[in-house]
């Protein structure tokens, strides 16, 4: 599905092209986390696969915060930039919240700035954080029917739970939010008729917490002590109960890459409809 939407992406570029806007995508990295850099690189040549310009900027992690609010500064003005992300975590030093003020809204394709958050609540035009967006797209791929049904979202982080539960509201779904002060988890999830595990815990939900026939997504992306990737489901007891179920690897996070294009393709548009 990831590559049918980036494919989708490229095949709507040259109307664009052609109307003089070459969609562009700023991304900006510290440090040296393996991980980060894995994500980075992905997005990279997932941009240059669909024909999106992209420009990276990397610095030591030793960069300052005001260095780093100049360089997001000149990227909000540049007209090449549509999109600009800058790729977290972030060095204990910086600031992420202000450094993601910092970025104009309108170029949020992260869709992690407050007016993105605050259009996302209130269903209004903005941009939808990458990862949860992705799920929704999963769930209308399998035509998944949310009015009325019981959602329950594990986790509650700005990227990833509480937009996550604020898309499955606006379709009507009944949602419940699940954190680590919660009481009696497994009760709420074998209640969940959709089940959201993002909560960065190896294989925190096993069968015995899964409804028979539920839809369950994966976001987790834990290693486990031998260093191997998995998700924050137990794949292997949750796939005999779950109706449908994301794995970890080639579940959300390939999708997380494809809404990242499909977001920077939209802003593109709406610069080149502001024009
Ligand atoms: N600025 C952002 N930072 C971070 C985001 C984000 O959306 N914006 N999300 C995560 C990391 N992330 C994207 O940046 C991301 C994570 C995982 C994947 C992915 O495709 N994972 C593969 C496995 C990759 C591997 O082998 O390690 C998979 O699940 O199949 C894509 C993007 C935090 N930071």
């Amino acid at each position: 599905m990831a590559r049918r939407l980036r494919a989708g992406v490229a095949a709507q570029l040259p109307v664009l092209k052609a109307a003089g806007v070459n969609p562009g995508l700023a991304v900006v990295l510290l440090g040296d986390d393996p991980a980060s850099h894995v994500y980075v690189r992905h997005k990279i040549k997932a941009c240059e696969e669909a024909g999106i310009d992209s420009f990276l900027e990397k610095y030591e992690a030793t960069l300052s915060e005001q260095a780093l609010l100049a360089r997001i500064d000149a990227l909000n003005r540049d007209a090449r930039v549509h999109g600009i992300l800058v790729q977290l975590p972030l060095p204990r030093h910086i600031d992420a919240r202000k450094v993601i003020q910092a970025i104009s809204a309108k170029k949020d394709v992260d869709g992690f700035h407050v007016a993105n958050a605050g259009a996302l609540m209130t269903g209004i035009e903005g941009f939808w954080p990458c990862t949860p967006y992705g799920c929704m797209k999963m769930l209308e791929s399998i035509g998944y029917p949310l009015p009325g049904k019981h959602a329950v979202v594990i986790g509650r982080s700005n990227i990833v739970g509480k937009p996550m539960a604020m898309m499955l509201l606006q379709q009507n779904a009944t949602v419940t939010i699940c954190h680590s002060g919660t009481r009696n988890l497994k009760a709420l999830t074998r209640e969940a008729d959709v089940l959201v595990a993002a909560v960065g815990k190896a294989r925190l939900v096993t069968g015995d917490m899964v409804k028979q026939g539920a839809v369950v997504l994966d976001v987790g992306m834990n290693r486990t002590t031998e260093g191997k990737l998995c998700g924050d489901v137990d794949f292997e007891s949750v796939r005999t109960v779950a109706g449908h179920i994301t794995p970890v690897p080639g579940g959300v996070g390939p999708m997380t890459i494809a809404m990242l294009l499909v977001n920077t393709l939209e802003s593109a548009r709406r610069a080149a409809r502001a024009q």
